[in-house]
Parts: structure tokens; sequence; C-alpha cells
């Protein structure tokens, strides 16, 4: 099938220009003025911004997690990101301690090959890193196109490695061309401030964000950066949430380091002030925490200076009745909260319209870096001849209100109730096809392909 896409404003990580887009089967094959139509379908475009696909690279579907599942499954949780605007995520595999990354890899692939409806990849969370753990490493990189490989510096107790594992992992991803993610606050002292707060009664939400102070994520942040400098493994620090964190990283830039950052919309956007609603705070537990209008603003100029290079969502949701299960001690409350759907929108709305980026930073946050960070480019992440026709075409006029009642999410309330938004995702094309049409999903569930990703030393 054929799509000819006319008139609109088509923005890159570089480019802004008024044309057309002419698609065949699931490739872009020319973009220009005036293109013909010949037998294509034609998508008027006039007065819309036409995006790549967004590209969210982290997002936990169906896992199992602190006693229970993220309530999203592959299914609902990719089809509520094309909503959105993100045509694919990357998820998150975890290894079981004492156990394979292949078995795990195999758990992970049974749910979800065969129903996302969304493009997806997978990247891999080492939490036991040993003899045997080192030599799955290479065929993951070289067989799988698994080239990430997500580590914990927290969760003791359950995905927590220590530093003698990480500077093992880091040595052996670097020779076989990966990249190491890391979950960056210091696990030690987190564990020893909720056990101090739970032995003085203190079991409110308001606990979780006091457990988790700036200085245990500038520590750790700081210390993964010392490691990647001094094994050459690139890095990527996940959630980055605040000041001191980023400052680690501003060092570490000075010594001409590959640390990629991600932050996530919700640091954008939401404050620590949520936190003090009793128990209605659960909502936003998530790790590392909400943080503090200061942190806002450093996240946001860390955009403009190009430390901050993904602005992703870490959508992990949870039911309002499994927030429940931590009624009583808030170390038992679900970590996570619900965003893939919102956050391209989101992330135009408060950074565009509000005057904090361009429209081509907007573009590389959430399509292109991601593509390029975890080796898809161009085949992702851009609007280019060859490219994937992964295309977004957004009103940037339209308002409308974010509600548990319209989402398209499986959770049952939302992090972001009654919060205006102007621009809205009207079309969304995955690899050709019209994916989202006028709020309604054109596609079946497992249209989405699991995307082989290429090596890292392709493409640093
Ligand atoms: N972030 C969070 O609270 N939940 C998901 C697991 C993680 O990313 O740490
Ligand atoms: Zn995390
Ligand atoms: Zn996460």
């Amino acid at each position: 099938m054929s799509l000819l896409i006319k008139n609109g404003r088509i923005i890159t990580a570089s480019g802004d220009q008024v044309a057309d887009i002419l698609v065949e089967g699931e490739t872009i094959v020319a973009i220009g003025r005036n293109l013909p139509a010949g037998n294509a379908r034609v998508i008027d475009a006039s007065g819309l911004l036409v995006f790549p696909g967004g590209i969210d690279p982290h997002v936990h579907l169906d896992m199992p997690f602190m006693g229970t599942f993220s309530s999203d499954s592959y299914e609902t949780g990719t089809r509520a990101a094309l909503h959105g605007g993100t045509t694919m995520v990357i998820d998150f595999i975890l290894q079981k301690q004492g156990d394979s990354l292949r078995h795990a890899l195999e758990e992970w692939s049974a749910r979800a090959d065969g129903t996302a409806v969304g493009d997806y990849s997978f990247h891999m969370a080492v939490t036991d890193f040993n003899e045997e753990t080192k030599k799955e490493i290479k065929g993951f990189v070289d067989e799988e196109g698994i080239t990430s490989f997500k580590t914990f510096m927290a969760y003791k107790g359950a995905l927590m490695i220590d530093d003698r594992q990480m500077v093992g992992l880091m040595e052996e991803v670097k020779r076989c061309g990966g990249l190491v993610t890391v979950h960056a606050t210091n696990g030690d002292m987190i564990d020893y401030l909720i056990a101090k707060h739970r032995a003085e009664g203190k079991l409110a939400p308001l606990y979780h964000y006091l457990s988790q102070p700036e200085v245990t994520e500038a520590e750790a942040s700081e210390r993964f950066a010392a490691m990647s400098r001094y094994t050459g493994c690139p890095g990527y620090i996940v959630h980055l949430t605040c000041e001191g964190a980023l400052n680690a990283v501003r060092e570490a830039a000075k010594c001409n380091q590959h640390v990629f950052v991600e932050t996530c919309i919700q640091y954008l956007l939401l404050d620590a002030s949520l936190y003090e609603k009793d128990f209605e705070g659960a909502k936003w537990v998530m790790s590392p925490p909400l943080r503090e209008k200061k942190d806002q603003e450093t996240l946001w100029a860390g955009i403009n200076q190009g430390l901050v290079n993904v602005v992703a969502t870490d959508h992990c949701p949870f039911m309002w009745e499994q927030k429940l299960m931590g009624r009583e001690d808030f170390s038992k409350i679900p970590n996570g909260h619900p965003a893939i759907e919102h956050r391209f929108e989101l992330l135009f709305s408060e950074g565009v319209q509000g005057g904090r980026i361009s429209l081509n930073r907007f573009v590389e946050v959430a399509c292109t870096n991601p593509a390029k960070i975890f080796g898809m480019f161009p085949r992702k992440g851009t609007l280019g001849i060859g490219s994937d026709a992964d295309i977004v075409l957004l009103d940037p006029n339209e308002e409308h209100t974010l509600s548990a009642k319209t989402h398209h999410m499986n959770v049952d309330y939302s992090a972001y109730e009654g919060r205006a938004v102007k621009g809205k995702v009207k079309t969304v094309i995955l690899r050709g096809q019209v994916a989202i049409d006028n709020g309604e999903c054109h596609l079946k569930k497992g249209y989405g392909q699991f995307i082989k990703r290429s090596k890292v030393t392709d493409h640093i």
C-alpha cells in the first residue's frame, strides 16, 4: 500500500520544511514538494506538524515487580503509546538472581511476541553478574540484537548489583560492543533510610520520598560515571531526576566520556509536593521520587545544554488496588506511574508550546536520540528516505484535557488528571500502516515487531 502525506510541516532533529512524504510499503521513499499521488491514499496534513514516531526507551509492561505485575500488557501498553504518538518502546527483561539471561529472555518474549501492537525492543537487566552470565553477553549483542544491559544500584536484595559486578559487566559489555544503562541511586543508603523510617513508625508515602534524598542519586551517578570512565564502557543513566546527579554528569562530560542521560516527563512537570496528599501520594510513588522545582529547571536547561539526551517515561502502571498494598507501609507500595500515552503530547505542550525547547530539540529527545543511542538510527527516529514510515501528525493548536476517563492505558487513575494540554496527536503511521486516526486504533494485536538493534560501537 502507498500513502502520500501532503503539505505537512515536517520536523526532524535538524530540519523544518513544508513538503509531502511518499510511503511505499513500510518505508519512506520520497520527501519533496508536489509529489504525484499516483495510486497512493492521500492524507492531508495542511496545518499539522509531521514528526518521526516517538520512541520511549524506558517502559515496564507486564512486569513482575514488588509482588505483583505492572498493569499494562504489551497489547494495551503499546496501543496506548500509539494513541499518544509513540510508535516504539524499549522494555526491560529482568534476570532472576541465580538464573540465566537466556531464561529471562524466553520468559519476556513469551509475553510480548504476538501481542504487541506497536514496535518494541528489550534492554537486558543483569541482576546477577557472574562467570556464567559473562558468557551470555556476546550472544545477546551479536545474535539477539539486544545491545544494552541494564543495572540497578538500588532495590537491595532484589535487583541490585554491587560495584564489583558492575565493573566486571562493564568490561565485558565494552568488549562486546554494547552499552550499560543504570538506575543510579545508592541502594545501601536507601535501604538504611527505609528501615529507619519504618522503625520510627513513619509509614506514609511521604517517607518514600524522604528515604531517597538527592544525595543518594548524585553519589551513585558520580560512581557510575567513574566506573564507566575507568572501563571505557559507554554508559546511560536512566530516569535522572535532580541537579546533584546532573552535575555529576556535567563533570564526566568534561572528560569527553559517553555517559548519556535520560530524564522522564514526570521529573520535568511534577514535584514532591504531591507526596503531602496523605495516601493519595501513592499515585506518584516511584523510584527515584519526584523532586523539587529547582530540579525541574535544571533538567529543562540540561536538555538545551545537550546534557540530557532523552525524555522517556519509566511507564510502570499499577491499579489503585495494587497501590493499596502499601496502605500501611510506604515500602510496600508498588513503585511506578502511568505515562506511556502522554509523554509526546506533554513534552510538546510544556516544552515547545511553553517556550522551553525548540521543535528540533523536541524531536531530538523524543525520537532521534533514543534511536541513535540504542542502535536503530536512521531506520527509526527520523523522517528520511529509507527510514521506516513511523510518522506522527499533530495539531499544534488543539487543546484537550488528560483524564483516566479518556486514556487508553490499563490503569484506573491518571497521574495527570485534569491537566490541560495544547497539541493533539491526530494520525499515527507505523511502518506504513495507519495505526491511529481520530482516536481510533486500526492495528491489530501482534502487528508490533521486535526490532533488532546494532552494536553501540557501530554508531558512537
Ligand atoms: N521507577 C519505578 O518506580 N518503577 C519501575 C522500576 C524502575 O525503573 O526502577
Ligand atoms: Zn529504575
Ligand atoms: Zn524503570
